[in-house]
């Protein structure tokens, strides 16, 4: 794979009650990665020290293949947009293109036509107050102000919170668009399965503060399936990562596997003709994931 936009070694952070990592994390350039887990895994800490609002208590990470263990340098965090899952209160009494006249003084790339076109179709009424925005409005206000940075590193915590499902779509096909045109690279912790199905390249699961891996979507889906054989006791026994079994009639047996490869090769070997496979859908891999039925070689 080629450059990694975002890099970390052994990144701890500890919290009152938690503490985040060690985590090792690698960023591609130009895909979406998807940052899942349970609430009070550890996201929105990881998050917050990818944008550099937080510091580590220990560990190295690297921005654009260069380590700073100092503040960020303007240069590297002009390129960095961020949208936060609570919105910063002091910027509330400030008029939107008030934000906006700022964010374009420290945003060398800044594009005032994108931010104008981008209100527009999010259907953000101009000239508010911050305060003056319903949460979905704020939310807009913010993405639209995100990607009118032209980020190459596009850090979005939870950003679907509050949207209505128009509002939705829009910001998936902005975002993409962002990634396509601009080559962005984005990590998005998000809670929704829709939005990881349709946008995310990969997946990063966090668990009590741990990094549990990182998986290219397509090859977490490649390994479940749910199939059905002429009932043999013996074979099933041998069957790899099976995470559920069930003789279904007289003669049948329904198993699911989290190694299909694996499953698929003893099936061959012994000559057996599955009945049927379904594939799983990603909020199973996902929960199976979650559960602890996939490892996954850390970085
Ligand atoms: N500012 C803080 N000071 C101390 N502890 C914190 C702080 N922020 C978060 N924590 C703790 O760190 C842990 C991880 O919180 P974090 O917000 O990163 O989780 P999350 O995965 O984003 O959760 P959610 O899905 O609910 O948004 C939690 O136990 C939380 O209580």
């Amino acid at each position: 794979m080629e450059n990694a936009v975002l890099e970390w070694r052994n990144v701890v952070k500890k919290r009152d009650r938690m503490t985040l990592g060690p985590v090792d994390l690698k960023l591609y350039e130009n895909y979406v990665t998807a940052l899942i887990g349970r609430n009070g895994s550890g996201k929105s800490t990881l998050m917050k020290l990818a944008a550099q609002l937080i510091r580590p208590d220990s560990g190295e990470m690297a921005w654009f293949g260069e380590t700073h263990s100092g503040e960020l340098p303007v240069e590297v965090r002009s390129r960095i947009a961020y949208v936060p899952e609570n919105f910063i209160a002091e910027e509330d009494g400030l008029k939107m293109d008030e934000v906006a006249e700022f964010r374009a003084s420290w945003y060398p790339e800044w594009d005032w036509q994108r931010y104008e076109e981008l209100l527009h179709r999010f259907d953000v009424p101009g000239g508010k107050k911050l305060n003056k925005l319903s949460k979905g409005q704020r939310r807009k206000f913010e993405i639209s102000v995100a990607l009118a940075t032209r980020p190459k590193l596009l850090l979005l915590d939870e950003p679907s919170s509050g949207l209505d499902p128009f509002a939705w779509k829009t910001m998936m096909n902005e975002i993409r668009r962002c990634v396509d045109e601009d080559g962005a690279t984005v990590l998005m912790s998000t809670h929704i399965v829709e939005e990881v199905r349709r946008m995310a390249d990969y997946l990063i699961l966090v668990e009590k503060g741990l990094s549990l891996g990182m998986l290219e979507k397509d090859s977490l889906l490649d390994r479940g399936r749910e199939i059905w054989i002429a009932r043999d006791d013996e074979l099933l026994e041998e069957m790899p990562a099976v995470v559920e079994s069930a003789i279904e009639s007289e003669g049948m047996v329904r198993f699911v596997t989290l190694d299909y490869a694996g499953a698929a090769a003893l099936l061959e070997e012994a000559g057996t003709k599955p009945i049927r496979v379904r594939a799983l859908e990603l909020d199973e891999m996902m929960e199976h994931w979650m559960n602890g039925g996939i490892s996954v070689d850390t970085l």
